[in-house]
């Protein structure tokens, strides 16, 4: 249908400070794992895209990086990714958690907002966590800052209020055809996202022990004789001390990594998947073009 001329096609762009439920709230609006979601902050490296469907309406969803305070290319790279994301955006949502504000990470994108042009508004997550009286102060206080178009009240977690909210974002979608095919849920090349899928093995067995600043990087990708995928990826580290990390005891914890994100990208792509993970040591890694174009970062200046 979409050559139909009742079809509406626009890109929303999700904002906020880290950790405020951005690839969550892109999950439940896609109806399927697109981005990644972790409990660790800044997760978010590479800028994926889901495809929400609302009746006629095709909404493209930039799931932007984390922005915070730029210290490091690495970080000055990820925060214009985010509002690159945000330029040709039909709808700009910043999303609040309302319990951890992140104060010096939301002010920045408050004062930045308030002299854009997008449609604006502004979506309250967690809702399940937070508590009604200080969540509409919290309304009122950030409605003062900026003029949004619209406020809603979510939780990204549970799906509360989340159908209501895409149904209003998309009636405000502008007219056009679909740019995407109606089964492609997701434009992020499948081996980038096979690459985030291991990423957050990564992140998520070794927690505290591996500093922020690890990547994995696809070496190849390639479809064998008998349908089932052989994908190569290494995970690059900046100290030589962190090989054993990620390694773990007999290379136990390396194993672990690759049995659990193996199991979910077969999972995911519905194909037998054979993965081979490699550890790279890369001093300076954050200041290395290559790998930072391979993540899906722009080197900028
Ligand atoms: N209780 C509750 N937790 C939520 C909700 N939405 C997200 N979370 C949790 O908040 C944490 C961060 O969610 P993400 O979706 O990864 O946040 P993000 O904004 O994409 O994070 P970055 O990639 O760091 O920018 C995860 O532990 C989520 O499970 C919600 O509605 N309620």
């Amino acid at each position: 249908m979409t050559d139909d001329t009742n079809t509406r096609c626009g890109l929303v762009a999700v904002i906020g400070a880290p950790n405020a439920g951005k690839s969550t709230l892109v999950n439940q609006l896609v109806g399927q794992k697109v981005a990644i979601t972790s409990a660790k902050a800044q997760t978010t490296r590479a800028r994926m895209l889901g495809i929400a469907l609302h009746g006629e309406t095709q909404m493209i969803l930039v799931d932007t990086p984390g922005i915070f305070t730029p210290r490091r290319r690495l970080d000055r790279a990820m925060v214009s990714a985010a509002w690159e994301g945000a330029e040709a955006a039909d709808a700009v949502l910043l999303l609040v958690d309302p319990v951890k504000q992140r104060r010096h990470e939301l002010e920045p994108l408050l004062e930045a907002l308030a002299t854009r042009p997008e449609r604006k508004i502004l979506v309250l997550n967690k809702v399940d966590v937070a508590k009604k009286e200080p969540l509409l102060a919290l309304a009122q206080e950030l409605s003062g800052k900026v003029e949004f178009a619209e406020v809603f009240f979510v939780s990204a977690l549970t799906g509360d209020g989340v159908p209501e909210m895409k149904a209003a974002l998309a009636e405000t979608m502008p007219e056009g055809a679909w740019m995407y095919p109606e089964d492609q849920v997701s434009d992020a090349s499948e081996r980038l996202l096979a690459a985030e899928v291991t990423r957050e093995q990564l992140y998520r067995q070794l927690h505290e022990e591996l500093p922020y600043d690890s990547a994995v990087r696809p070496e190849s990708y390639q479809q064998r004789p008998d349908g089932s995928l052989e994908i190569h990826q290494q995970i690059v580290v900046g100290r030589e001390s962190q090989r054993p990390i990620v390694l773990g005891k007999g290379g136990s914890r390396i194993k672990a990594i690759g049995e659990a994100a193996r199991k979910e990208l077969s999972e995911m792509l519905d194909v037998k998947v054979h993965l081979f993970l490699h550890v790279k040591v890369e001093e300076n890694w954050a200041e290395n073009r290559e790998i930072f174009e391979e993540i899906g970062l722009d080197w900028g200046r």
